[in-house]
């Protein structure tokens, strides 16, 4: 696993959106995971900014989302196919037919979770997921306990997210499902190249144990240290409560350009 430690979110979003250029270089059809929350949306702006400037060439770039609220109605703005629209696939220009979801809205939530696996695995599987994390220790939506092995599912919001994701909702956490779809850790760890942010230091013991704990299920984030290409990219808070802070800072520094993340 590799650890960044960038002085700021905006500088987190730079990093990423370059690793997200490059690929596009080498494939421009590359199938991008996509995560929601507050975190990711610096990566988006830089991505979408050198869009604007001709950077590099988006049309046959797939976008496909992590996780999805159950029994939101269709259109709801804070659904996160909604906040995927909004937030990556019109500033990107993408067709909407770029773009793969799971069925929040499902009668049968199961066969939708399994629909969704097949999809993945059908568009030729993820290139690079960019992953939030909460301040649980969770990634996409799989809470502490959570298998590692985990495929697409239905799960059980925990009321601490509940709790977290209520700005989201006028500040009402009884506004905030219970019930989500969220790629598993199993899912997850399919994807080629895996790209965690964090942020702030509400997230430091979270990166702390996802980075220097053991691979354990209370800490579902700590399954990235299972995945041969892992890239961790955390600002000065949230990197505050690293023990090997000056490792990984030394590490990046001597490491050349070209290598990217
Ligand atoms: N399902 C999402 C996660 O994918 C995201 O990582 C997390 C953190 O969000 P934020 O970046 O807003 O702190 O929120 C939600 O729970």
């Amino acid at each position: 696993m590799e650890v960044v430690i960038v002085p700021d979110a905006a500088a987190g979003g730079e990093l990423i959106a370059g690793a997200v250029v490059d690929l596009l270089r080498r494939k421009p059809d590359a199938l991008l995971g996509v995560a929601t929350g507050s975190t990711p949306i610096p990566v988006y702006e830089a991505l979408a900014a050198t869009v604007r400037a001709g950077g590099v060439d988006v049309s046959q770039a797939r976008v496909a989302q992590l996780d999805e609220y159950v029994g939101l109605p269709a259109g709801h703005p804070e659904s996160y196919r909604s906040v995927v629209l909004r937030e990556v696939v019109e500033p990107l220009g993408l067709s909407p037919d770029a773009f793969l979801g799971p069925d929040g809205a499902a009668h049968d939530v199961q066969a939708a979770c399994e629909a969704y696996d097949k999809a993945l695995a059908w568009a030729g599987g993820v290139d690079l997921q960019l992953l939030g994390i909460g301040t649980d220790g969770h990634i996409g939506f799989n809470e502490p306990c959570s298998s590692l092995a985990s495929r697409t599912r239905i799960k059980t919001l925990t009321e601490r997210t509940r709790r977290d994701n209520a700005r989201f909702f006028g500040g009402d956490v009884d506004q905030v499902p219970h019930h989500v779809i969220t790629q598993g850790i199993g899912t997850i760890l399919d994807a080629r190249h895996l790209v965690l942010l964090a942020t702030g230091e509400g997230k430091a013991d979270a990166v702390a144990a996802t980075v220097e704990g053991p691979v354990a299920a209370i800490v579902p984030a700590s399954a990235l240290q299972l995945h041969p290409h892992a890239t961790v990219v955390v600002d000065e808070a949230a990197a505050s409560k690293l023990k090997l802070a000056d490792y990984f800072r030394q590490t990046y520094a001597g490491k050349p350009s070209w290598q990217g993340i």
